[in-house]
């Protein structure tokens, strides 16, 4: 069974699988950062820790690590699909949307694997209207549509919770956070508004995006909102 989105899922996102066993009191499942590791493949085929795995492989013109090719970055996640603790695997929009994703969505849904379709804006927020857009987009095209976008202002992250309410409101499920120090307190009010996923590093000093929590803050800041 893939992960299931219906309820909020706390998500230690990581390099290192190693990770795991520190995650596990807080956290719902792991998100194994491919493009951050040395021998991604390995290190999944190895695992044996306790929680399920959300595997991303992001592309360097997505923010993340990988400048390979993109067609291999594509093969190297559909091989993680074969990995049995693989429950969710999170695919980039624009590679939704250009085909180049379509085999591997199949894939997935053949292994009951849970498909995340994301998009990230590292410069701003674009307006309410555009990110309405993008995240119904993302939605149509995966189980879970997810938006991360950089604030710099409250009218910024006041878009974004308005559009997560009208889309979960809608019956979508979405999962959006903003990135940035005036984005932090997103990631703990999204949840509240229908974002269906929460990421935190174990170790602060290890965050995969900027503004994140820790995980045990994150933990305990959704549970109190609650
Ligand atoms: O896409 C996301 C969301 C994220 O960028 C964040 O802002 O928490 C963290 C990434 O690890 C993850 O893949």
């Amino acid at each position: 069974m893939g992960l299931d989105f219906d309820s909020f899922v706390l998500v230690a996102a990581t390099a290192n699988l190693s990770d795991e066993s520190a995650a596990r009191e807080h956290a719902d499942a792991v998100e194994f950062r491919m493009d951050l590791a040395a021998d991604p493949l390995a290190e999944l085929r190895a695992y044996d820790g306790e929680l399920p795995i959300l595997v991303t492989n992001r592309a360097v013109w997505e923010g993340g690590e990988w400048d390979g090719d993109d067609d291999e970055r594509l093969a190297v996640l559909e091989d993680a699909l074969a990995v049995d603790a693989v429950e969710a695997v999170d695919v980039e929009l624009e590679s939704l949307r250009s085909g180049a994703a379509t085999e591997l969505r199949a894939a997935a849904r053949d292994r009951d694997v849970s498909v995340v379709a994301s998009a990230h804006d590292f410069e701003g927020t674009p307006d309410e209207i555009e990110l309405l857009d993008t995240l119904s987009d993302a939605c149509e095209r995966a189980d879970v549509g997810k938006l991360a976008v950089t604030a710099e202002t409250r009218a910024d992250t006041l878009a974004l919770l308005a559009v997560t309410h009208r889309l979960a409101s809608d019956g979508r499920t979405v999962a959006t956070m903003a990135m940035g120090e005036a984005g932090s307190h997103t990631r703990a009010v999204a949840p509240v508004y229908g974002s269906t996923i929460g990421y935190a590093p174990v170790d602060p000093d290890e965050a995969t995006a900027p503004g994140q929590y820790d995980l045990e803050t994150l933990s305990r800041l959704v549970a109190d909102l609650e």
